[in-house]
């Protein structure tokens, strides 16, 4: 039996008494782009939080290619408190660090634009491709063989090909106009080899035009890498073009999955989310 590429188990994420994310299960197979929808402060960004290694849950497991990557099991009081959840089902804490989690093969993007700024459309592509090797910035430069070296510098120049950006090699990255930005910086997770994308709001700020190339190049990239796409955003032609399934999360709970008609039929994401808090 084949594996989800992601598998979200029981996971709750709280802040002193905000339960950000509560008792989430989520299933992300192979080629799937799966949208995660829900009000604003719904717990989408918590989630990635998690399965990133940002947060090491309070409660729950996370799975990359049927391997467990992260759990938790509460201590003390809590663990009074998520008993029924698990039943003893986690032994320890396994709480991998964000640069363990890429060099797994998960890459991100973030709800605010994160990119090197003082450096070039290159650089930011080369950078990425050496943090893939060695999670530190200051040895990922060095310690490379000229072979090597001219290896990645021709993988980050097919990849800026691939993606759109040749002619904006050397520019510096924040010069792009926006909608370039968000490409480069979906192309510097691209840089790190992921076989899951997670995209944090890639359509954020983006005029219709903007929006349209950018649902094109997701399925783009999908196909051209064989890659997992994970998203959240909140630009309902977007999410319901392109998704193969979404989850819609409110106060940190799974409401509804299902593919795209099927969420939108669905009474309770109405009340819950369509009805009001969507911005188209
Ligand atoms: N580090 C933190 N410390 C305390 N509370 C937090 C933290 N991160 C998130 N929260 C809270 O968790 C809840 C979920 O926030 P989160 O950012 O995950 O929601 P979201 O669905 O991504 O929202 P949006 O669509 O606005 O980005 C909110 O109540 C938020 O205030």
């Amino acid at each position: 039996m084949s594996e989800h590429v992601l598998k979200v188990e029981n996971a709750t994420m709280q802040f002193g008494g905000v339960v950000a994310v509560d008792n989430m299960n989520i299933v992300v197979d192979k080629g799937e782009i799966v949208s995660l929808i829900g009000p604003n402060g719904a717990g989408k960004t918590t989630a990635f939080n998690v399965i990133t290694g940002v947060y090491a849950p309070t409660n729950g497991a996370v799975y990359f290619n049927g391997k467990k990557i992260i759990e938790n099991h509460p201590q003390g009081k809590m663990k009074k408190l998520y008993q029924g959840q698990n039943a003893g089902k986690y032994t320890h804490v396994l709480a991998p660090t964000p640069d363990k989690i890429t060099q797994l093969g998960i890459a991100r993007t973030f709800q605010n634009i994160r990119l090197f700024k003082s450096q070039t459309v290159f650089e930011n592509i080369l950078i990425a491709k050496h943090l893939r090797r060695t999670s530190n910035l200051f040895t990922a430069t060095f310690h490379l063989n000229g072979k090597e070296e001219q290896k990645m510098r021709e993988d980050a120049t097919h990849l800026l090909e691939i993606v759109g950006l040749k002619d904006e090699r050397n520019e510096m990255a924040t010069s792009l106009p926006y909608g370039k930005q968000r490409r480069l910086e979906i192309a510097r997770a691209l840089a790190t080899n992921p076989s899951l994308l997670l995209l944090d709001e890639p359509a954020a700020g983006m005029n219709p035009q903007e929006t349209d190339e950018l649902t094109a190049f997701i399925g783009e990239i999908r196909d051209n890498f064989g890659l997992t796409i994970f998203m959240i955003e909140h630009h309902m032609d977007l999410v319901m073009e392109i998704s193969d399934r979404i989850y819609v999360l409110d106060f940190g709970k799974p409401i509804a999955e299902g593919v795209p008609e099927e969420i939108q039929n669905n009474q309770r994401v109405i009340d819950a989310y369509l009805g009001g808090a969507a911005d188209e």
